[in-house]
């Protein structure tokens, strides 16, 4: 769309073999000068300050594959999600720009939903299909200008590139399910990125851990990918010599500073120039490494380091007459900087090959949703579902419900309503039914932000969705099972126990759980949402629940008038005494009990708490930082 917008022909976009297109996009050139990134590291009693990139330069154009190479810790991923406007200033400084415009302006127009991003972790959902997966990711992503089919179609055959058929019934799988191989997962990732035939497709090291066939079938997949007029840039770890000539440009980093930038095919020639050659035949890839490392073992002394070898006489030992790899990284980066540096500045300096005002027509292009609200909505409610299904069906809880059901109806088997002693035993299963059924919810809902956390920032980054869609859809899909539980168990502890037997008190009784359930789970989710750790959710969730359980009007009925709006909080408090009204109001024995007034304020409390708390999770939710 965008292409004929602007005109095919307006935009040098490189060559061009093998169509991916699911929709046109328009080519992407990327430029950075003088990147740095830095980190402030806070111990117990020092701050300072870690420069972890040492001013970065290059760019890459349509149509080529720049691999970024370096040793573990060189630096690698941080620079690609510079590049990739997912670290941002004040951290990052330097330029980085696409098509000559900086990133926010970029992010601003829909054209973030030109760029893919595949992390070097695979945050997938475990108990979605491969299919599934991609299905979904294509409702989300793709143009609303598509039908659903046709969607589903390009979910097809990004699962037919990435050679994914066989195994699209299979479950990703996680630490607690077995799915598919490690490789099979990080093709999917890659699959969630180039179904939106993305303009500019970045990839944390998306071969590492594959058999080098996969991972040349992956590369290959990336240069063609490439050759049709994309721009793509990949971190990689240590790759074959087949894979190395696979990419078009490449940047070396050593400790985070530029080592080589330029053609894949010329960083041999170059190094060389400057002195470094290996002195015997290896992957090239293996020889960058091993200079970016300092390790000259089998690689020629360049003359200039010739006489800084070291004197030490343990340290020459060790490194058998070689120079230290402080001094062999210097060399380097100060012949970079001699030799190469300048000359690819300048080259930035040239405006990208577009005619017309291509630049005032991409800021002004809008940003445009693959779904409308409700699809959103009803589509993350449908995969909310099928990832919780397992938990739907857990036989596990259904019987914890109903264990627990049996046991109350047993202690209370048949109580007696007619004495006040008996009306006080009562009292006590109504008390246990309240904090019951706002104990469940609390800490299940804990759980349920902190544990999408990742997908969610994945998602969000992406623009996939709007936030108030993807709240809704997850908190309301859990509503179901959490309504249908408290049936079940109403219905063996009402008949077991003997309580007031009349359809209106029983339905009473059910509406007054599903309230004091659904304000619980607002408090779950806001703590979850509040603190994003599960294990800090779940210390203030204990002490929470057990504070409300304490002032829920049942062990203490006199409370210190300092202390005693705590009650107010409490959805225990408010729980008791409805069910208290439901079911012994106008009771003969009643008044010892409590005082009954209308019950509109316990409701009134319940429904401010469903809507408060959730409002409250939402706000922090919208406030999360996505890096
Ligand atoms: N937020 C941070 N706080 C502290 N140190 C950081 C931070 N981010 C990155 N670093 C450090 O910066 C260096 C570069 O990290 P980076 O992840 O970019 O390396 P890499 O080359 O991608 O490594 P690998 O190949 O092992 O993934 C590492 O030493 C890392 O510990």
């Amino acid at each position: 769309m965008l292409e004929h917008e602007f005109g095919a022909e307006d935009i040098e976009a490189g060559p061009r073999k093998k169509k991916i297109d699911a929709e046109p996009t328009f080519p992407v050139y990327l430029k950075f000068k003088e990147v740095t990134y830095k980190v402030v590291l806070r111990g117990m009693t020092t701050t300072e300050e870690k420069q972890i990139l040492h001013g970065i330069t290059g760019s890459v154009h349509p149509g080529e594959v720049l691999a970024l190479m370096g040793p573990s810790g060189s630096g690698k991923t941080t620079l690609l999600n510079v590049l990739g406007g997912r670290l941002t200033q004040p951290k990052a400084g330097g330029s980085v720009t696409y098509n000559d415009q900086p990133y926010s302006k970029f992010l601003k127009s829909r054209q973030v939903q030109q760029i893919g991003f595949v992390t070097q972790d695979d945050v997938l959902y475990p108990h979605l299909t491969v299919g599934e997966t991609l299905k979904y990711a294509a409702y989300l992503r793709l143009p609303k200008t598509l039908t659903k089919q046709q969607k589903e179609q390009r979910a097809m055959e990004v699962i037919c590139e990435l050679g994914l058929e066989r195994c699209q019934d299979t479950m990703i799988g996680g630490s607690f399910v077995r799915g598919v191989s490690g490789g099979e997962r990080k093709r999917v990732c890659i699959g969630n990125e180039i179904l939106i035939n993305p303009s500019l497709l970045f990839l944390d090291e998306p071969t590492s851990g594959l058999d080098s066939t996969t991972a040349l079938r992956i590369i290959q997949l990336l240069q063609d990918i490439a050759e049709a007029g994309k721009t793509v840039i990949t971190t990689i770890h240590q790759p074959s010599s087949r894979l190395f000539h696979k990419f078009d440009k490449l940047i070396l980093l050593g400790k985070g500073s530029l080592l080589y930038f330029g053609k894949a095919s010329q960083a041999m020639n170059y190094f060389s120039s400057i002195g470094c050659s290996p002195l015997i035949s290896m992957n090239p890839a293996e020889f960058l490494l091993d200079l970016a490392n300092g390790n000259l073992n089998e690689v020629t002394v360049p003359s200039e380091l010739e006489d800084k070898v070291q004197t030490d006489e343990q340290e020459t030992e060790k490194l058998s007459g070689k120079p230290s790899t402080a001094v062999i990284h210097e060399y380097l980066v100060e012949s970079y900087e001699s030799r190469v540096a300048e000359k690819e500045k300048r080259k930035l300096l040239t405006p990208i090959p577009v005619n017309g005002d291509i630049k005032a027509k991409l800021s002004s292009v809008k940003r445009k949703w693959g779904a409308t609200w409700w699809q959103q909505y009803s589509i993350l409610f449908q995969r909310g579902i099928k990832e919780r299904r397992h938990e739907y069906f857990s036989w596990l809880r259904i019987t914890q419900v109903l264990a627990t059901a049996v046991v109350l109806g047993l202690l209370w088997w048949q109580s007696d309503s007619k004495t006040e002693k008996g009306l006080e035993d009562q009292a006590g299963l109504l008390f246990f039914i309240a904090v019951f059924w706002g104990f469940f919810p609390v800490f299940t809902a804990i759980f349920a932000f902190p544990q999408e956390k990742a997908m969610l920032m994945k998602e969000r980054a992406a623009d996939m969705y709007r936030l108030s869609a993807y709240f809704l859809a997850r908190t309301t899909s859990d509503l179901p099972l959490d309504l249908v539980l408290p049936v079940l168990f109403l219905l063996v502890v009402y008949f077991m126990a003997g309580l007031r037997l009349d359809a209106g008190t029983f339905f009473l009784t059910l509406l007054t759980v599903f309230l004091c359930i659904v304000a619980a789970q607002g408090l779950g989710l806001a703590i979850g949402a509040t603190l994003m750790d599960i294990k800090k959710g779940t210390t203030l969730g204990s002490v929470t629940v057990m504070t409300f359980m304490l002032a829920g009007g049942y062990f203490v009925k006199k409370v210190p008038i300092f202390i005693s709006w705590i009650r107010y909080l409490s959805f225990n408090y408010h729980t008791y005494r409805l069910l208290l009204k439901v079911h012994y109001e106008n009771h003969i024995h009643s008044p010892s009990l409590m005082k009954f007034d209308s019950g509109l304020e316990e409701v009134g409390a319940l429904i401010a708490m469903v809507f408060g708390y959730r409002l409250l999770a939402y706000i922090c939710l919208r406030r999360m930082k996505l890096q």
